[in-house]
């Protein structure tokens, strides 16, 4: 069986070498933690004002303000700056804490045009950091979608329990 990192290789035509080429250099000594806030931030404001209400309402459970902080704490300690995102909110285990969300191959390309015009937009990211920046986002999104596709398909294996039920629901 393919593991979640191969899927998340194949459907984003990301290698995982690329992927994780942000390791390369330290990010976060580079850019700075402004750089980072600036890029949640921008990203962030897209996602809520997205047109498409099926992605914004993905959101609905969150404000903005709170949205943005654990997105740039999350890529502050990722890219090689302190750990602040663990220290507020414990382990990242970012398959676990995207489960209560639809995490589909259509949700994973709206997220990364939002983050791609984000990127683009913002001033004080280089592009090889760009790139960069890019590959990772794109690989872990369908490393997210691959183990959103896991949850539903055990969803859909019935306990024992439910053996002798009516099927009609
Ligand atoms: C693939 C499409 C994605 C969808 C639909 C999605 C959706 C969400 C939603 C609805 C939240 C809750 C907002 C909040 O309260 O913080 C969230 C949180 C978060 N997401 Fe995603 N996400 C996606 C991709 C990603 C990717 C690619 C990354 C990392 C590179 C990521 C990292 C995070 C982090 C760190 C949090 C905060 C978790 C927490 O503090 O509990 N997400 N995401």
């Amino acid at each position: 069986m393919q593991s979640l990192q191969q899927k998340a290789s194949d459907w984003s035509g990301v290698d995982q070498n690329d992927a994780f080429a942000i390791d390369e250099t330290n990010l976060f000594e580079k850019l700075g933690l402004q750089a980072f806030i600036n890029l949640s931030t921008n990203f962030y404001n897209r996602v809520y004002e997205d047109e498409e209400e099926w992605f914004r309402s993905i959101f609905s459970n969150s404000t903005k303000e709170d949205a943005i902080r654990n997105q740039y704490e999350f890529f502050v300690q990722r890219m090689g700056g302190p750990p602040l995102f663990s220290q507020r909110r414990g382990h990242p285990a970012l398959i676990g804490r995207h489960r209560p969300f639809p995490v589909t191959h259509k949700a994973a390309e709206r997220w990364l045009q939002h983050m791609q015009q984000a990127l683009d937009s913002v001033t004080d990211i280089d592009e090889d950091s760009k790139i960069k920046m890019m590959n990772f986002f794109r690989h872990t999104a369908f490393f997210l979608v691959a183990g959103d596709e896991l949850k539903n398909q055990n969803r859909g294996v019935a306990c024992k329990h439910a053996a002798n039920k009516p099927a009609a629901e």
